[in-house]
């Protein structure tokens, strides 16, 4: 949802750094790839170090080069196979990461086994969705329907992880995570249930 209404409001934000960037040279590929790495260093040092807020300020610096690499692609005119493929993969290891860094701040020093296993679950999960919509894809099916798509897992983790580390407390972290994984297992039901749906319509009458 927020892929759809938010992603105009994004690219006209995003629009003049990524001209800035072409005309310095920069690729499309190296802001992936650099994103992804911000994103990850912040999850891996800062959330295992208990630094839940600026862990937060952190990634939220890298995570929206995800939004920069696709409008510099379209400008350039290349927004291609590979691209897409680098993209989404990168994203795989970006989404990884930050759910690992919340289960292991809050498996040793955030003492909170509860929390930790409710962020395995929003990761587990997670990738499930991902990988529904990509195996749809490669089928010639599509898949993008779902009440937790990236962009939701994204902000509520980094919403409410951030809000945590300035105080809020833990059991709406708790709370938020339940509610990701559980939204996240529905959305894997409403993409699983589209593909059939669409592979029914395809199969010739008999
Ligand atoms: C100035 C900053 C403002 C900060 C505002 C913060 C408030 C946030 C409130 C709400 C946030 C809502 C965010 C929603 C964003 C959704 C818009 C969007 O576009 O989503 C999709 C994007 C991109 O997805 P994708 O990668 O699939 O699309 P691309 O456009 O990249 O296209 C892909 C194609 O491009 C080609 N290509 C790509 C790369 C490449 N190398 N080569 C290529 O050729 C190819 O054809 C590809 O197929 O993605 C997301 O999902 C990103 C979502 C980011 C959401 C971030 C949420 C952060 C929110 C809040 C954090 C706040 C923390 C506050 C702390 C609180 C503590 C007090
Ligand atoms: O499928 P999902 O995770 O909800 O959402 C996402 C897609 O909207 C996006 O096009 C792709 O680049 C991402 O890697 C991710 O897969
Ligand atoms: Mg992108
Ligand atoms: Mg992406």
């Amino acid at each position: 949802m927020l892929n759809r209404y938010a992603r105009g409001f994004f690219t006209a934000l995003f629009t003049p750094l990524a001209r800035l960037l072409l005309k310095w040279g920069v690729t499309p590929d190296a802001v992936t790839i650099t994103g992804t790495i911000g994103v990850a260093a912040g999850a891996l040092v800062f959330y295992p170090l208990g630094q839940l807020f600026w862990g937060t300020v952190f990634i939220t610096l890298f995570v929206f080069s995800d939004v920069v690499d696709g409008i510099m692609a379209r400008m350039k005119g290349h927004g291609g196979l590979w691209g897409n493929f680098l993209d989404s993969t990168l994203d795989r290891i970006a989404d990884g990461a930050l759910f690992t860094g919340v289960a292991i701040w809050f498996f040793t020093g955030g003492e909170n086994p509860a929390i930790a296993i409710a962020a395995l679950a929003c990761l587990v999960l997670g990738m499930l969705v991902s990988y529904a919509r990509a195996k749809a894809e490669s089928l010639g099916f599509t898949a993008n329907v779902g009440l937790a798509e990236r962009a939701e897992r994204l902000v509520s983790v980094l919403v409410v992880t951030g809000l945590t580390g300035l105080g809020l407390p833990e059991g709406v972290l708790l709370a938020v995570l339940v509610v990701l994984a559980a939204a996240s297992l529905v959305t894997v039901y409403q993409r699983v249930r589209a593909v059939r749906r669409q592979s029914l319509a395809a199969k010739p009458a008999s």
